[in-house]
């Protein structure tokens, strides 16, 4: 299936003029889970970025594989549907600068660039639907794991519900990020024009309601660190984010 060209590098050529060094150590892991709008992805974002680090997002690859059933008319609720899928799709994702994901599911065009298309209500609404089965999960955890083992980064923070207990639960620093609903949706439908926070809220819980029965990204498991972002700025949950890198990595 997933014959996955990360394009990590990329995104450090057209930063810095050079490609990346290739790091010869496996990439230190900051894993990062938590529900819809608590941050985790623009916060990740930035505090990888501060810390030198890659930032894999693995909702990315969920939202994809919704775009490529709901584009071939494929029953999203069929796992083996879903699998035939993925093992007929090439999927990318840059780990390094402004985040590209690209799908290419055979055919004309046979590559697509999805970065916008996957944050579109009509994927976000039916995503639940394919991250539901567990042997489609196993195959794109697999995937994961690969994509960092293969960046040649010196560390990848990476984030989505269930990195801190199932994709690496030996990361040396875990975290869960979360806010009240109230704020989450509030960061949300300033994101989506035309949607009142009342339609984001309903949204969301819905969402979240759906992905909690497949995996709990509400309550940290052992040893994993809670931040919540609900009286947090932007500025201060990167900075809470980044202290506690340094201080595991000065342990
Ligand atoms: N601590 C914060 N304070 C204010 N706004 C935030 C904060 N964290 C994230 N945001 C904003 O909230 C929105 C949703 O954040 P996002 O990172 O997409 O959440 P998630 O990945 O958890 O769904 C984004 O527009 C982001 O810039
Ligand atoms: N590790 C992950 C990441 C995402 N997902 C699924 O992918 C969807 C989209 O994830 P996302 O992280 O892009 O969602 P937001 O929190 O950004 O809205 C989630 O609603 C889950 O259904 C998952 O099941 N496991």
């Amino acid at each position: 299936m997933e014959d996955v060209v990360s394009e990590a590098l990329d995104g450090a050529v057209g930063a810095m003029g050079a490609p990346a060094p290739a790091s010869l150590a496996d990439p230190v892991l900051v894993a990062i889970d938590g529900p819809a709008g608590s941050g985790k992805s623009s916060v990740s974002r930035a505090a990888a970025a501060r810390l030198g680090f890659g930032i894999l997002d693995t909702g990315a690859a969920y939202r994809a594989l919704a775009w490529a059933a709901l584009q071939t008319g494929a029953d999203l609720d069929d796992e083996a549907s879903m699998l035939a899928l993925l093992d007929a799709w090439h999927y990318s994702i840059t780990l390094l600068g402004a985040q590209r994901v690209e799908v290419e599911l055979g055919g004309a065009p046979a590559r697509h660039d999805v970065t916008a298309a996957i944050r579109e209500h009509a994927v976000s609404g039916q995503v639940s639907r394919v991250s539901k089965h567990p042997e489609v999960r196993e195959r794109l955890n697999a995937m994961f794991r690969r994509i960092v083992a293969e960046s040649g980064l010196p560390g990848v923070v990476i984030e989505g519900r269930d990195i801190t207990t199932v994709v690496a639960p030996n990361a040396p620093v875990r975290i869960l990020m979360t806010a009240s609903p109230e704020v989450r949706a509030q960061r949300r439908a300033g994101e989506l024009a035309g949607m009142s926070q009342e339609q984001v809220l309903a949204d969301i819980a819905a969402r979240d309601a759906k992905d909690a029965q497949v995996v709990d990204f509400m309550h940290p498991a052992p040893g994993v660190r809670l931040v919540d972002t609900s009286d947090l700025d932007f500025e201060q949950s990167v900075e809470a984010v980044v202290g506690i890198v340094r201080e595991v990595s000065t342990r």
